[in-house]
């Protein structure tokens, strides 16, 4: 991973060591894509796709970005004035949160929706596979185009290729050590204005302490990005907390 540190695991066995990759991505691709209601329920229809996948994972105890999670942001990304229409996503495994994302976007900006832009960043080629079937399955692939790779690679190369010039909302999900530096390499890239909102989850659980710590000392940071910081408690089962940090001034 370009933006981990030099101590960090390398990513076959975060992979291993978190359960992921064991054959059940591919799973749940062939649960979904057999179902009998392929056609008459889930194609074009986002949360019923979210639905199905939240049925498979929950059996198989995959650990992704549940429902009750996405329906939180829902209500957070709602209070945002104007509505949120670009959005990257760090992090998106088999594509749930990117699927929620692509929706949340969509219902918020009615008549508008050719305007949203969801880029969802995954580090692994057959994790995105899998993703831009899902997300292709939901109806939303003019919303929500997955990149390979890095994140901090696909951020740099965020207005040079896909000519976003800034972000509404940045969702942070990859594997932990990458939370400051990939924050770091968003402030480096100018694609964070006053107001764009960061929401991280697994900032309590496993943790993100240099993440969290950079964040809190922002306002005391001469000439850099100024933050305010905001948990929001979910009824999740693990990993509670939402963390949301508005940018309150750019230099
Ligand atoms: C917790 S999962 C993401 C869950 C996902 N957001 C969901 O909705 O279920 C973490 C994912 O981040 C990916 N990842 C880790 N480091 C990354 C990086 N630096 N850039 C992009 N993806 C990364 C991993 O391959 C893994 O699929």
């Amino acid at each position: 991973m370009a933006a981990s540190t030099a101590s960090a695991p390398p990513h076959q066995d975060r992979l291993k060591s978190f359960g992921f990759d064991d054959g059940r991505e591919e799973g749940l691709r062939e649960y979904i894509f057999a179902r009998p209601d392929l056609e008459t329920s889930l194609r074009n229809n986002p949360k019923a796709v979210l639905a199905a996948i939240s049925e498979y994972t929950a059996k198989k105890r995959m650990i992704t970005f549940g429902e009750v999670k996405i329906n939180k942001c829902r209500e957070l990304l709602a209070q945002m004035n104007p509505p949120p229409k670009a959005l990257i996503e760090l992090g998106t495994y088999v594509g749930m949160s990117a699927i929620g994302w692509g929706d949340i976007l969509k219902s918020l900006n009615p008549g508008e929706e050719s305007q949203c832009k969801v880029f969802a960043m995954e580090l692994d080629p057959k994790f995105a596979a899998i993703a831009r079937d899902l997300v292709d399955l939901a109806g939303l692939k003019d919303i929500v185009t997955v990149l390979e790779g890095p994140a901090a690679d696909n951020i740099r190369a965020l207005k040079t290729s896909h000519t976003v010039d800034k972000v509404d909302v940045a969702f942070f999900d990859q594997w932990q050590e990458s939370y400051k530096p990939d924050l770091i390499v968003c402030e480096e890239s100018g694609i964070f204005r006053k107001g764009t909102v960061i929401l991280a989850d697994n900032t309590d659980s496993p943790g993100t302490p240099d993440y969290n710590q950079y964040l809190e000392e922002s306002s005391g940071r001469q000439g850099g990005v100024k933050y305010q910081n905001v948990k929001h408690e979910t009824a999740s089962k693990i990993a509670k907390i939402i963390l949301a940090s508005t940018v309150l001034e750019v230099p």
